[in-house]
This record gives structure tokens, sequence and C-alpha cells, in this order.
């Protein structure tokens, strides 16, 4: 499989490129697993997308985040668990039938999973967490690149600790699931922000 190495030095991209996907960036927005059609990924896609979301910035090179990848074959297991999980929360039997079907959800799935050490010196928790929000970021766009739409979802699945133990080693966290899938209809845009509150120009206080 190809991977995205530039030698350093070299940029082989025309100018164009760049404007390309700037623009490419700014249209993905999340897509609800109802709005999503198959196919998902291929492991080939999803592959591709983690080695992106691996160039996120990466202080001490922990690599903080992994993927793991839940097959068409696997779903009926995981769909016991959220089962199990919602009927262990007391929740009724209606929700509990919902948790069962939620593991359905997406024609692909993915799980987020962080691992984060409390004690690298000079690379403190929220830093990790950043680096893993930041392979999320490009793990999105990296499959938005590919034509697929995608969203990431937790609810109470991420913490049940059945779940947890089913995708987590020690010192790991279910940071999200990732479902994608063909869009069924263009993505809504939001309407930007005014630009004032997300970017300004710092000035100091004069003494
Ligand atoms: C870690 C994480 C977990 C999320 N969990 C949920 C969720 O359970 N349900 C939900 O509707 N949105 C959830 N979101 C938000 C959506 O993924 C999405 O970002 C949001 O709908 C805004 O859409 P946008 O990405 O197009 O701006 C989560 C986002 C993150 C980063």
């Amino acid at each position: 499989m190809t991977v995205e190495t530039v030698p350093p030095g070299s940029n082989p991209l025309p100018a164009s490129a760049g404007q390309d996907l700037l623009h490419l960036l700014g249209q993905r927005y999340s897509t609800s697993p109802k709005y999503l059609a198959a196919p998902g990924p291929t492991i080939e896609e999803w592959t591709r997308a983690a080695r992106l979301a691996e160039r996120a910035p990466d202080h001490g090179a922990l690599r903080p985040f992994r993927f793991v990848i839940v097959g068409d074959d696997q779903r009926p297991a995981l769909s016991e668990l959220f089962a199990q999980g919602a009927l262990e929360r007391g929740q009724p039997p209606d929700d509990v039938d919902r948790a069962r079907a939620r593991a359905f959800n997406g024609p692909g799935l993915a799980a987020l999973v962080g691992r984060i050490c409390p004690d690298v010196p000079d690379v403190p928790v929220h830093e990790q967490w950043m680096c893993v929000g930041a392979g999320l970021m490009n793990f999105l766009n990296a499959l938005h690149g590919m034509g697929f739409a995608a969203k990431s979802l937790s609810g109470l699945s991420v913490s049940d600790e059945a779940i947890k133990a089913a995708f987590c080693g020690a010192d790991e966290s279910l940071a999200c699931w990732i479902v994608a899938g063909r869009p069924r209809q263009p993505a809504h845009p939001r309407q930007p922000e005014p630009v004032a509150p997300l970017l300004e120009t710092w000035r100091p206080t004069q003494a």
C-alpha cells in the first residue's frame, strides 16, 4: 500500500493542490449513521486513514491512540455487549433493543482507543489528548478525502466496563466510535460563526 511520505526538502505537489485540499477540508461535516450508505471503507481505506492520523502532532512521539475496526462479522458480538450494558444500567427493554441495534449503525465502524500516560516528563495528559483529537481529525479528513462521510460518537457505551475491556488494554480509554459510509445526501453546511472570537491579534497591555 502507498503511504504518503514526502522526502525532506521536496514538494512534489503543484500549488493548486494545496488550494484544492483546503477547499476539500472546508467541506467536511459529520454525518449521522442514518444518512450513511454501504459500502463502508475497506481495510485498505481504514489503514490509509490511520496512517494519516499518525501525522497528528505528537509531543514525545508517544502515538497515544490506535484504531480498532469492527467488521460485519463482529457486529453481533458487539451488539450483545451493548445490550448487556444497557440491561446492567437498568434501562427499559426498548432502550436495551436500541442499544443492541446501535452496534449495527453505519456501514463501517471503528473504535478510537486512547492510551494516555500520566507521568511522561514534559508531555502532560492534556497534550496527549490533544494528539488523540488531532489524530481523530486527520482520520475523519482522510475518510472525507476518500469520499466517505463519517461521524464520531460516544454515548454510554464508551464508559461501559465490559466494552472497555473488550477494546482497551490496561491504561487505555475508549475515546469514541467512528461510523463511516457513503453519504446518502449532501451534508448541510453549518453557518460559520463570525470570525472575531475565533481569531484575533494579541495586543499586549501597556505597562
Ligand atoms: C469524541 C467525540 C464524541 C462525540 N460523541 C457524540 C455523540 O455521542 N453523539 C453526537 O450526536 N455527537 C457526538 N459528537 C459530535 C459529532 O461527532 C460532531 O462533531 C458534531 O455533530 C458536529 O458536527 P461537525 O463535525 O460537522 O461539526 C462527538 C464528537 C467527538 C469528538
